[in-house]
């Protein structure tokens, strides 16, 4: 069976796209991990299947029936596979890069002022485009597993990697997919780190995590001469993949634990800033926490090639 895809990435976090706008193409584990592969196949962290909503409810997702309850013109779902073959609820740069594929079919107007409400395991999202290219995203509610208790003392796991002497602590963060932030002091820990193997993490997560290693920067004055901006440097390491050069999800986490442990350390929580840029190996995304309690996720989307690959 022969596909047509289209190659794309989000700072650097690459996905191969499949446009099944009749939602009849099953794709399986084995099939994911082919199209993935960086020798055997194009390449990529993750697969995204743009399929209608309603074929993924068809299909038995519950998820795709709360998503057009909730939302009924999300009538296209982001169907997202990690390299490894497995599923996964959510993928930030995948959604902006969903949406410029999207845009590419033809199937919305970003640059006319429409927004892209999409399905998505994690639930429904609404991607806008900036003036200057970049795609924003309302990721929706986030949380704290651990809730107060963790967000006082700022920890909730323990993680070890590769050539640590000791465990340190990590701040479990859902995004609608899994995460744990880990700080480090400088950043040369961080440049110095080995990712080759992925850091365990205690009490282990039911269903993995991904695992973001950050230093916070500081903070910095807004472009817009209104209040300051946070900064904070981040690697990860992606459940289902490994070591990626960026990942949406992870840099809302990371920002959000970072203002966590801002917010326990001062008198006045109002002062710690609400948006931060998150710099990454492969470039660098805004997190913004909105009025309502949402995070939002801006940053680029780029599709860079499109072909035909034989699946049999
Ligand atoms: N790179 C993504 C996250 C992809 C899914 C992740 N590996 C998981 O299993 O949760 C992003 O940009 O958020």
């Amino acid at each position: 069976m022969t596909v047509r895809f289209t190659k794309g990435h989000g700072t650097q976090n690459d996905f191969v796209l499949l446009a099944d706008t009749r939602g009849d193409l099953d794709l399986t584990p084995e099939q994911v991990r082919l199209i993935a592969d960086r020798r055997g196949g194009v390449g990529a962290d993750g697969v995204i299947r743009l399929a209608p909503t309603a074929a993924l409810a068809r299909s038995g997702e519950d998820v795709a029936d709360k998503v057009l309850a909730d939302a009924p013109e999300a009538i296209w779902f982001m169907d997202y596979r990690n390299a490894d073959g497995t599923v996964a609820e959510m993928c930030g740069n995948g959604v902006r890069v969903f949406a410029a594929f999207a845009e590419s079919l033809g199937l919305v107007d970003l640059d006319g002022g429409d927004a892209l409400v999409l399905g998505t395991r994690g639930g429904v999202k609404r991607v806008v485009k900036e003036p200057g290219g970049w795609y924003a995203v309302d990721m929706g509610p986030w949380y704290l597993p651990g809730g107060t208790d963790a967000a006082a003392a700022g920890t909730d796991a323990l993680v070890r990697a590769a050539g640590w002497d000791a465990a340190r602590p990590g701040l479990t963060v859902d995004l609608g997919n899994p995460h744990t932030v880990v700080a480090l002091p400088r950043v040369e820990d961080l440049a110095d780190l080995d990712l080759t193997v992925a850091p365990a993490v205690e009490p282990v997560p039911p269903h993995g995590t991904n695992v973001e290693l950050v230093v916070p920067l500081g903070e910095e004055p807004a472009a817009d001469g209104v209040g300051t901006v946070g900064r904070v440097r981040m690697r990860v390491h992606e459940r289902g993949v490994g070591e990626t050069r960026s990942c949406g999800t992870g840099a809302c986490a990371a920002a959000l634990a970072v203002r966590t442990w801002a917010v326990a350390g001062v008198d006045d929580p109002a002062a710690v800033p609400t948006t931060w840029f998150v710099e990454v190996p492969g470039g660098e995304v805004r997190v913004r926490l909105l009025d309502d309690g949402h995070v939002e996720l801006a940053g680029p989307a780029e599709l860079v090639f499109s072909g035909e690959l034989d699946l049999t």
